[in-house]
């Protein structure tokens, strides 16, 4: 059990997508036209962009999260891009730098610099509000993790919508 419900958007004959042991049933735009009325705004806002699929998420709630992850599954290339819209209630999305290869395998700075750094300049929090578009690309997936972690006081729903484009 996913700890959100989610659904996922494709057009027909594309790479099946799996993730975290998951494998999607693929819905298809024809079944939900708002949602190609969506898909042409975002691309209308991000010229140049071309999304053939979506995966929807639905946080009912503030006990409703993602944990850490990076959207870096093959069928979506070397430098994926996503396109985030959110919908409902605010929530944070947190974006934390994966170590590099150099601070794994220890570098020569001192651990407290390490971890005075790693708070301070390798993770970043943005309040998602209804109707943003947060836009993932180049080498994000590649060097950086993501979440919306759980938060007590939330009680409303937030809706989001990722788009994608698989290979
Ligand atoms: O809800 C969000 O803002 C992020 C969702 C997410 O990371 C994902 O679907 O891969
Ligand atoms: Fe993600």
């Amino acid at each position: 059990m996913q700890p959100r419900d989610t659904c996922y958007v494709a057009t027909s004959g594309l790479t099946k997508l799996s993730y975290s042991g998951y494998q999607p049933h693929a819905y298809s735009w024809d079944d939900y036209p708002p949602l190609k009325d969506i898909l042409d705004a975002v691309h209308k806002a991000l010229p140049g962009s071309s999304f053939n699929s979506l995966l929807l998420n639905r946080y009912k709630g503030g006990n409703d999260y993602v944990g850490w992850h990076a959207d870096d599954e093959k069928l979506y290339g070397p430098t994926p891009e996503i396109a985030s819209l959110s919908l409902g209630c605010d929530r944070d999305f947190v974006l934390k730098k994966k170590p590099s290869k150099k601070s794994r395998d220890g570098s020569d700075e001192p651990a407290s610099k390490r971890l005075k750094k790693s708070v301070h300049d390798d993770q970043h929090t943005f309040r998602l509000k209804h109707g943003s578009l947060l836009v993932m690309r180049g080498y994000t997936q590649r060097d950086w993790i993501h979440s919306v972690p759980k938060r007590a006081k939330v009680e409303a729903t937030r809706i989001n919508l990722t788009f994608r484009r698989v290979f």
